[in-house]
């Protein structure tokens, strides 16, 4: 396999599985050249050119109103126009396959390659297939699941295999150390508390962790890294005092597999790629699920995740500053519960999940050159 195309976005949830897959794909072919159909105000616009040595192709979509509106009508023009500038991207790069990691963008990079006879692959991260999933599960040649319980969903599609999501490989592959150094930690010994909110950010959760500072602020035995998302990095900072000695603070953590893989417990949200990354690595959780988003999935999630006893679960409409102090500090100070709740959550990662999918690849781009 030679020229992979990648295609995902809208957020991180979308992109990093993508890019995951593309290091698998290098680790196995380190010529092989890799291609990304993204949106030019996405986030992957900026996150993917990160990674060097990959080739952008933009695309302009937007998503489709659940309620009949006129905005549809729009909307449809654009997938056509998306997909008829998907398909001359396709004719210039000329891969051996596509693959679609979820958001709008997917739609019509799949298509256009399904209609054109290139080998297509989907991955699907949540239990729940969103839209973009459903409807291209009866073009594209594979839908590779990372949560058993979607293929239920999925009655169209013509194969289903089920991989787990590539980004729990490249967390697995990660540097503890590295990500401790780049965030200035230079105890080995102290626990360190990483709290972010999806790769956005989240209001509630920030407003949470704003009210819980002077307790941050004492507990000096840990190390708190609070990553704000970019767009609240502002306002979050200008009521931080800077003299808090064990208070790191960023808007966006780019190297996030080396600084979870140094991390002894996740506070956040319960999107698909975060779960796949602290299963793989055993990483402790304190999960807020997002209430916002399709069919309350996150929340499944996170109930999945407590259920067998890797985390906790805090429902936004319940969290307070002092609710979520005193589930940190619960866990934060009990070396055994963290062990036990790491060792759990390990059993349930894939960390050979990009590699599954690289060798589906291998079979797909086999079966039609
Ligand atoms: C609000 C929303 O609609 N969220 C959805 C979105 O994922 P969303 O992007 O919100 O969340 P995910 O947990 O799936 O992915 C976040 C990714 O961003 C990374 N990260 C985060 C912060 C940061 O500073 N740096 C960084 O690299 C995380 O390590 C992770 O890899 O798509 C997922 C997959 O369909 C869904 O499960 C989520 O419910």
């Amino acid at each position: 396999m030679k020229k992979v195309l990648l295609s995902g976005g809208g957020t991180g949830g979308h992109i990093y599985p993508a890019l995951s897959i593309a290091k698998a794909v290098r680790r196995q072919n380190p010529q092989a050249e890799i291609g990304y159909i993204g949106t030019k105000n996405g986030l992957e616009a900026r996150i993917v050119p990160k990674e060097g040595n990959i080739q952008f192709f933009d695309v302009e979509i937007q998503g489709f109103r659940r309620k009949l509106s006129l905005d549809n009508l729009q909307t449809v023009a654009k997938f056509l126009r998306a997909v008829r500038d998907c398909k001359q991207y396709i004719r210039d790069f000329q891969p051996d396959v596509v693959v679609g990691t979820g958001g709008y963008v997917s739609g019509p990079s799949l298509y256009a390659a399904a209609r054109m006879g290139v080998p297509t692959l989907i991955l699907e991260p949540d239990v729940l297939p969103g839209l973009t999933t459903r409807f291209l599960s009866r073009y594209v040649d594979t839908v590779a699941v990372s949560l058993s319980g979607s293929e239920k969903h999925l009655t169209k599609a013509e194969r289903i295999i089920h991989t787990g999501n590539p980004r729990g490989t490249e967390v697995v592959r990660a540097n503890a150390e590295a990500g401790r150094e780049s965030l200035g930690i230079h105890d080995a010994d102290k626990p360190v508390i990483l709290i972010f909110g999806g790769s956005r950010g989240a209001k509630p959760l920030n407003d949470a962790v704003t009210e819980m500072m002077p307790k941050i602020r004492e507990a000096r035995h840990l190390h708190f890294v609070y990553v704000t998302g970019e767009v609240h990095y502002e306002t979050v900072t200008a009521n931080i005092k800077d003299d808090i000695t064990n208070l790191t603070v960023r808007p966006y953590i780019y190297n996030m597999p080396d600084v979870l893989a140094g991390t002894s417990l996740v506070v956040g949200r319960a999107g698909a790629s975060t779960l796949a990354e602290l299963t793989a690595l055993g990483v402790p959780s304190i999960m807020i699920p997002s209430p916002y988003v399709t069919n309350n999935h996150q929340e499944a999630n996170a109930r999945w995740l407590e259920e067998q006893g890797a985390g906790r679960m805090i429902l936004e409409r319940e969290l307070s500053g002092e609710r979520l102090w005193e589930t940190i500090r619960e866990i934060a100070e009990d070396a055994d519960r963290r062990r036990q709740m790491s060792e759990t959550a390990r059993q349930l990662g894939r960390p050979d999940a990009a590699g599954e999918i690289v060798e589906e690849l291998e079979r797909l781009a086999g079966k039609v050159s």
